[in-house]
């Protein structure tokens, strides 16, 4: 089959919406991975047909390996976005990517595009480990060997040391402000970019740090944002499905739910794109946002991958299902989640949390538990300890989000050494004990500095209910009928 390409849509009766001939390169994305796509390109392809200002072509960088560059280039940089669900518009081929880099292979172009004068936005999309930083502190980890070594001067590899030397550039030559947004699901994500390129600037050699500090202080913005579509990793069958609709072969095709939100801090350091007209909203109160987020949404999505991978559930929608982990996630949510934070002005909570899990039940999504539950030593902290601080500070206990919690233990000390699938996955494996029961376990992961705070590895309400759901998951593992007997047991609390 004939690969997407612009050449190739002449023969179809699918066309590309914008000018190919007058894109400008105006934005770095770094992490050009499914959420970008379906996301970050999306709007901005929007913003620039609503705006008719097409300054804002996507100059997209892979991280970690060179897949989707060595997917898009052929195509000219389209793809297409194919919404599934209730009210899924028909597919589109977007075409705001101009240009798309492998960052592994071409360290030396990341740094020359995001210091070209034209670029006025550098977007992140890295995921939460690829900020390699202390969450305790929320500083660089500067024990991190690659930053290391990217502060030893060689071709950045890490995304902060890209984009520091980025900077650096940009200030040698006078190449101009820049806006740096991160759009990953962490909270103050702006912030907290700009505290890390900071202390990266901050441990170069002082010859170059302090001009460099002083021009970041002038020149360059973080602001931060809160991001939401549900996009799962696309699978072959995605790619059957798209090149049966375009009747060309798309290899960086995404599928998406159709919702999508985006929130952004209305703080930029030079241009940007008119977001706002293609559905952003621009606020200041992205805080509020991010944290109604990670606290509903994502929390009890964790809880759902978690509760669905101990009873060998493969996706999200199917999860979400059971009556017994659908309360569980209702009850986490606004027994303990809600109480524990200041919504954004004008969201209504409980309507949130259903519409939430309405979400997660599209069925035509595919949602993995396994994606949505990787990385969970990156993620547990943000997500679940956050409540279960919020919930004992306020004398109470945190039930809900202490199964989810268990539930997370359960799969790190079940999964094979080799297939666990987080960044910390030898350190995790390190404090397990050979015989792994609740009361080997909990205590074990408790001790796991990364992740748990002394605070509340220290709480001995914590850790009974821990102790509790541990014991209920575990023992359900063995049943003929794990889901029904897990559903009850949780059921009855
Ligand atoms: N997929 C979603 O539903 C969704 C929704 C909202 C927000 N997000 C945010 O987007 C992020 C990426 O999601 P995705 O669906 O594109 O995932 P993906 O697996 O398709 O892509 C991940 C991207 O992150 C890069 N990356 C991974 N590890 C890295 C590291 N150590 N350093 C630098 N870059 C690294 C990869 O190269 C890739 O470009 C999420 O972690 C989340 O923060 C995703
Ligand atoms: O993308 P991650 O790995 O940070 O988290 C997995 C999911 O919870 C997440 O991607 C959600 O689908 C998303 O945040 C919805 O907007």
């Amino acid at each position: 089959m004939e690969r997407l390409s612009i050449a190739a849509l002449a023969g179809t009766g699918h066309k590309v919406a914008l000018q190919r001939d007058q894109l400008e390169p105006g934005i770095v994305h770094l992490g050009l991975g499914a959420f970008a796509r379906a996301h970050t390109a999306v709007f901005t392809e929007d913003a620039m047909l609503a705006a008719d200002d097409p300054q804002w072509g996507i100059i997209g960088v892979t991280q970690r390996s060179d897949a989707v560059a060595r997917q898009l280039t052929p195509q000219d940089g389209l793809f297409t976005v194919d919404e599934r669900g209730e009210g899924a518009a028909p597919a589109r081929i977007v075409s705001s990517i101009v240009e798309a880099i492998s960052g592994r292979d071409n360290p030396d172009l990341v740094v020359e595009r995001i210091a070209a004068p034209a670029t006025k936005i550098v977007t992140l999309t890295i995921t939460e480990k690829g900020y390699r930083f202390n969450p305790q502190t929320r500083n660089l980890d500067l024990d991190d060997a690659e930053t290391i070594a990217d502060l030893g001067g060689r071709p950045p590899r890490t995304t902060v040391g890209q984009i520091t030397r980025g900077l650096q550039q940009r200030c040698r030559t006078g190449a101009g402000p820049v806006t740096v947004v991160s759009c990953d699901n962490l909270p103050g994500n702006g912030e907290l970019t700009g505290t890390l390129v900071r202390n990266f600037a901050e441990a170069l050699p002082a010859g170059e740090s302090d001009d460099l500090l002083a021009w970041i202080a002038a020149n360059v913005a973080f602001p931060s944002t809160m991001v939401d579509r549900m996009v799962p990793a696309t699978t072959d069958g995605d790619l059957a499905a798209v090149e049966r609709e375009l009747g060309l072969r798309d290899e960086a095709a995404v599928v998406a739910e159709p919702f999508k939100q985006w929130v952004i801090e209305d703080n930029f350091a030079a241009d940007r794109p008119r977001w706002e007209e293609s559905g952003a909203l621009f606020s200041n109160d992205v805080a509020a946002w991010e944290s109604a987020k990670l606290r509903l949404l994502n929390a009890s999505h964790s809880m759902l991958a978690y509760l669905g991978l101990a009873v060998g559930m493969e996706t999200i929608a199917d999860a979400v299902e059971v009556d017994a982990f659908r309360t569980a996630c209702r009850s986490m949510m606004l027994e303990e989640a809600l109480p524990s934070i200041t919504l954004p002005a004008g969201m209504d909570g409980e309507q949130y949390c259903d519409e939430v899990l309405r979400r997660f039940a599209n069925p035509a999504l595919g949602h993995t538990t396994a994606k949505v539950g990787s990385d969970g030593s990156q993620k547990v902290g943000l997500r679940l300890l956050t409540t279960v601080r919020g919930t004992l500070d306020a004398g109470r206990e945190p039930k809900w989000a202490a199964l989810a919690v268990a539930a997370w233990m359960h799969h790190v000390a079940g999964a094979p050494a080799t297939e666990l699938n987080d960044p910390l996955a030898k350190e995790l494996q390190a404090v397990l004990p050979e015989d792994r029961t609740a009361d080997t376990v909990v205590p074990a992961l408790l001790g796991f500095r990364p992740v748990v705070e002394p605070y509340l590895a220290g709480h001995e309400t914590f850790k009974a209910l821990l102790l509790h759901w541990y014991r209920i998951i575990d023992n359900n593992k063995a049943s003929d009928n794990r889901l029904a007997s897990l559903g009850n047991e949780i059921n009855h609390g």
